[in-house]
């Protein structure tokens, strides 16, 4: 398993771009928040331990997994001088097929704004068969994707800036 006896989270700073001047977005789940909390938490320090100045980051919340497509979707079109948006929820398997639909919708969904903004967006949606896997990528053992999901927003700004310098 990939993530398996490893934790992802730890980063060197001497790899991720300056943030100072980045601009990001969160739009955090209200599903699990003992989980999406956890999340969040673990982006938003990392945004600072790299010079993110608070005013910078703008958070919302939704109520579930699947609302943080509508959700990203505004908050693209209201505040175009974002760099780039994370998307946090946490999705736990129950008895029916639900799962599987919020995930791929969510996922899907995700993917198509990618596709039609200029603003990435990273998702950091655990979809987890119970709750200790979640704990365990929240802050556990396996380190928190939440934190992995900050760095990733600092490098796709970074990469959407030296496109845009590029091109002219
Ligand atoms: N079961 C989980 C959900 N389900 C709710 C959906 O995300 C959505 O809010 C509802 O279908 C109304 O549109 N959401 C999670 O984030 N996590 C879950 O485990
Ligand atoms: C992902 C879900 O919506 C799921 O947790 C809901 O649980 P159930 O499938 O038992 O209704």
């Amino acid at each position: 398993m990939a993530t398996e006896g490893k934790n992802l989270s730890h980063y060197n700073k001497e790899e991720i771009p300056n943030a100072k001047n980045f601009r990001f977005g969160i739009i955090v789940s209200e599903w699990n928040s003992n989980i999406t909390e956890n999340l969040f938490q673990g982006a938003f320090d990392v945004w600072i331990e790299n010079q993110v100045f608070k005013e910078n980051i703008v958070r919302w919340n939704v109520p579930g997994s699947f609302e943080l497509i509508y959700a990203c979707k505004k908050m693209q079109e209201t505040f175009e001088m974002l760099d780039a948006i994370v998307v946090v929820g946490s999705v736990i398997k129950g008895e029916t097929k639900h799962f599987d639909f919020v995930c791929e919708g969510v996922t899907q969904g995700i993917k198509d704004l990618n596709i039609q903004s200029d603003i990435p967006v990273i998702f950091c949606v655990l979809t987890d068969d119970h709750m200790q896997q979640s704990i365990d990528r929240s802050g556990g053992k396996h380190g928190n994707k939440g934190a992995e999901a900050a760095v990733a927003a600092i490098k796709m700004a970074q990469l959407r800036k030296d496109a845009k310098f590029y091109k002219g």
